[in-house]
């Protein structure tokens, strides 16, 4: 019984522990082409994390809004970002003025909170007016893709594609260069 204890206790060890990474994006997924990528990037991640997609509704933002009604704007967004992360969840703001990293940089990151028993893993994109401070300040880090902006939902499928090259980087698995 013991020896049967021990040897799936070793199975769990191996397998270490499951990656749950959700994905929280303010704004609707509408083009099919980056439905059919992130769909794509999305089974590609399967045998390495869960990966859990969160799409809210962004409120309306035309152009003639002030100051304070943007603002107003990525509060209201912001809350609903936050009332989707739990306090033991470490989370990653996508932000133009962030942190820019290189792949293995990210992929060291992933190990790293592995490591430390970091399971729960939120990356957050905004909307077109970007995020509020208050997401920005819950964030854990921020990451920038580059001092150029992009659309939310290209932002999505280039996220994705990152982070499915950061797991293969991790495991020592080829993929392009
Ligand atoms: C259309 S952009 C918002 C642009 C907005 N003016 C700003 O400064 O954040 C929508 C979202 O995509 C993400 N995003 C766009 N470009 C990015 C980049 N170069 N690096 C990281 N995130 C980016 C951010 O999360 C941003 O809130």
């Amino acid at each position: 019984m013991d020896m049967w204890i021990s040897s799936v206790d070793n199975m769990f060890v191996k397998r270490g522990l499951t990656v749950n990474i959700s994905i929280v994006t303010i704004g609707k997924l509408k083009e099919k082409y980056l439905k059919q990528g992130i769909a794509e990037f999305t089974k590609r991640l399967g045998p390495y994390a869960k990966i859990d997609i969160i799409e809210l509704p962004d409120e309306k933002a035309p152009e003639n809004l002030s100051e304070s009604e943007m603002e107003q704007v990525k509060v209201k967004e912001g809350e609903r970002i936050l009332a989707k992360i739990s306090d033991d969840t470490h989370v990653i703001a996508l932000a133009i003025q962030g942190k820019q990293k290189s792949s293995e940089e990210l992929a060291a990151d992933l190990d790293k909170l592995a490591t430390y028993g970091k399971s729960k893993i939120a990356f957050v994109i905004g909307g077109s007016l970007g995020l509020s401070d208050q997401v920005l300040k819950r964030s854990n880090d921020k990451l920038s893709f580059s001092k150029m902006t992009f659309p939310h939902q290209l932002m999505r499928l280039i996220l994705l594609e990152q982070v499915y090259r950061a797991f293969r980087i991790n495991r020592g698995e080829p993929y392009h260069k």
